[in-house]
């Protein structure tokens, strides 16, 4: 019989509750922690008081720790047996199953729930994306979001296994031939729908940086090649990128330019077949590890943008911000960096549409992988109101605690059915459908998302108190969140201005003959 199979009875336990000699109860498994005691980080004094030493110390454990604690490999052989006649109450996942804590999963993902909107192809997809993105992304996110590194390379080559880079650009041609997930659907299949999908599995780690060093630079540099480079330009950039071989980014955001994005000043300049760019760009995602470069430039005959190859006249520096480094954000500079011509992404001078209708699918992704953040927010909100115990009651019991839980769960239930919506519009409209019948709405939920992220982030520091501002421990999750959320908000343009440029949308597209 294994150690962890013994049982023993509370009486027994109980002898056990002096230094040198201590065993606790957490959740009916009993651990001798006579050792640890003195290696514990919360100190050696609180496991010695009476209330603990020999005791069921499950509700002093749950209020100070994360379950997690327990299955690291050296606190889980503290276990030596269980409480006959109990079964523990608190039992971990299997990684493909959904939370059953309400509002933590989408609702058709929530078992009796139903949706128009998935089928059975996005349900095993689903399933398989979870469990892959819980096996492999995240342990490799928590690590890099530590060390401020790039994505492991193991990873990678994992992901691109998978096609996930592929997945991310959305359905289309690039999908064509490629095996997506281990071959769980068919590139046929592939829809928005599913694709949403990859962005909400990959977002439920609270590692904010990390899901833009997941190739987010691939995410937004790579589309203005698939959709306006040259057939040879394709055949070469595309399978690159794609199989993890080169790193791409997307450089448009300029020190002098940020969301005013006919304000840049970056210059190309013709000469013979190679164009010459000179300018710099600033808090460029990935831009840090970039082979290329999709370059935002202003040239005699307007605007342009242009693919440009890292060479000796590119320099990337690091940006020190607010999230890891392992995002990649860099400040670049062209100095004369040369492209050939061939490398024109559409016609010159129709750079600015290039870029505009670029942001549509990126606005799109942000407020996935936000949507999905503040599905983690509220799950662990909900869960601590649950378990934490103040003045001898749950904080649950607090009415003001149950109305901030009520805002956010409105707020992720309302987008998360504004944003289905889109969806569903984006799988049923061409590229330049969705340029002009969505930008506008886009950048509205983009706005509504962000704010309702911002104010969650708010309202969870609030409910976590004191957890929610250290980076580890109980409230690790909510302290990213928190600290990352405003990235949501100005990445991909300003929160403001897409309000704005919803409202303009309507305005411009309002009927001539319209009166009250
Ligand atoms: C097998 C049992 C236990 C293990 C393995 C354990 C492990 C840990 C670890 C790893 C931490 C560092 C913070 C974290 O990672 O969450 C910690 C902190 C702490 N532990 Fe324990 N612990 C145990 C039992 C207890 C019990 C029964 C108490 C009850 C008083 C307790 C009180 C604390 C306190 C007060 C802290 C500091 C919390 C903070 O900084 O917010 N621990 N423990």
């Amino acid at each position: 019989m294994s150690q962890a199979a013994r049982t023993y009875t509370i009486e027994e336990i109980a002898k056990h509750n002096r230094e040198g000699n201590v065993w606790i109860i957490i959740d009916s498994k009993v651990y001798d922690i006579s050792k640890f005691a003195n290696l514990h980080p919360g100190g050696t004094g609180v496991l010695l008081t009476e209330a603990i030493a020999g005791k069921d110390a499950t509700q002093a454990f749950f209020g100070l720790h994360r379950h997690e604690v327990l299955l690291r490999p050296q606190y889980a052989r503290l276990q030596i047996g269980t409480i006959a006649g109990e079964e523990p109450v608190v039992k971990p996942l299997a990684v493909d199953e959904p939370s059953g804590v309400p509002y933590a999963e989408p609702s058709w993902l929530s078992a009796g729930y139903f949706s128009p909107y998935y089928n059975d192809s996005h349900r095993k997809f689903q399933r398989a994306m979870r469990k892959f993105a819980v096996e492999v992304i995240h342990p490799d996110a928590v690590k890099c979001e530590e060390n401020g590194k790039r994505i492991s390379q193991p990873v990678l080559e994992q992901i691109c296994a998978m096609n996930i880079p592929a997945m991310r650009l959305g359905p289309g041609k690039h999908l064509k031939g490629r095996t997506l997930l281990g071959g769980v659907i068919t590139p046929e299949e592939f829809d928005h729908f599913h694709e949403l999908i990859v962005n909400f599995e990959i977002s439920r780690f609270g590692t904010r940086a990390y899901v833009d060093g997941l190739l987010a630079g691939e995410v937004i540099g790579l589309p203005p090649v698939l959709n306006f480079g040259s057939p040879d330009l394709q055949a070469t950039v595309v399978p690159e990128v794609l199989d993890g071989k080169k790193f791409i980014c997307l450089a448009i955001s300029e020190a002098f330019a940020g969301s005013d994005v006919a304000g840049l000043q970056t210059v190309a300049v013709r000469e013979g077949d190679e164009w010459v760019v000179t300018g710099t760009k600033k808090w460029i995602t990935n831009g840090v590890f970039a082979d290329y470069f999709t370059v935002g430039c202003r040239s005699k005959d307007g605007y342009v943008v242009i693919l440009v190859p890292r060479s000796d006249n590119v320099e990337t520096k690091a940006i020190k911000t607010a999230y890891s480094s392992t995002a990649g954000t860099a400040y670049v500079t062209f100095e004369k960096a040369r492209a050939p011509v061939a490398n024109t992404l559409g016609k010159v001078g129709q750079g600015l549409q290039v870029i505009l209708s670029n942001f549509n699918h990126e606005r799109w992704m942000i407020i996935c992988t936000s949507l999905s953040a503040q599905r983690l927010v509220v799950e662990e909100c909900l869960k601590w109101v649950n378990q934490r115990i103040v003045f001898g009651r749950p904080l649950s019991s607090q009415a003001v605690v149950r109305s901030k839980l009520a805002g956010m769960i409105a707020r992720v239930e309302s987008s998360q059915a504004w944003l289905e919506n889109v969806t569903h519009q984006m799988n049923n409209m061409s590229y330049a459908e969705q340029s002009d019948k969505l930008a506008g709405q886009i950048g509205l939920l983009k706005q509504y998302v962000t704010r309702t992220g911002r104010e969650t982030a708010e309202d969870a520091t609030q409910i976590f108190g004191g957890r929610s501002i250290t980076a580890g421990g109980m409230g690790k999750l909510i302290e990213n969140f928190h600290r990352t959320s405003p990235y949501d908000a100005i990445l991909g343009g300003q929160e403001d201005v897409l309000g704005d440029l919803g409202v303009r949308q309507a305005i411009k597209k309002m009927p001539k003959g319209a009166r009250l």
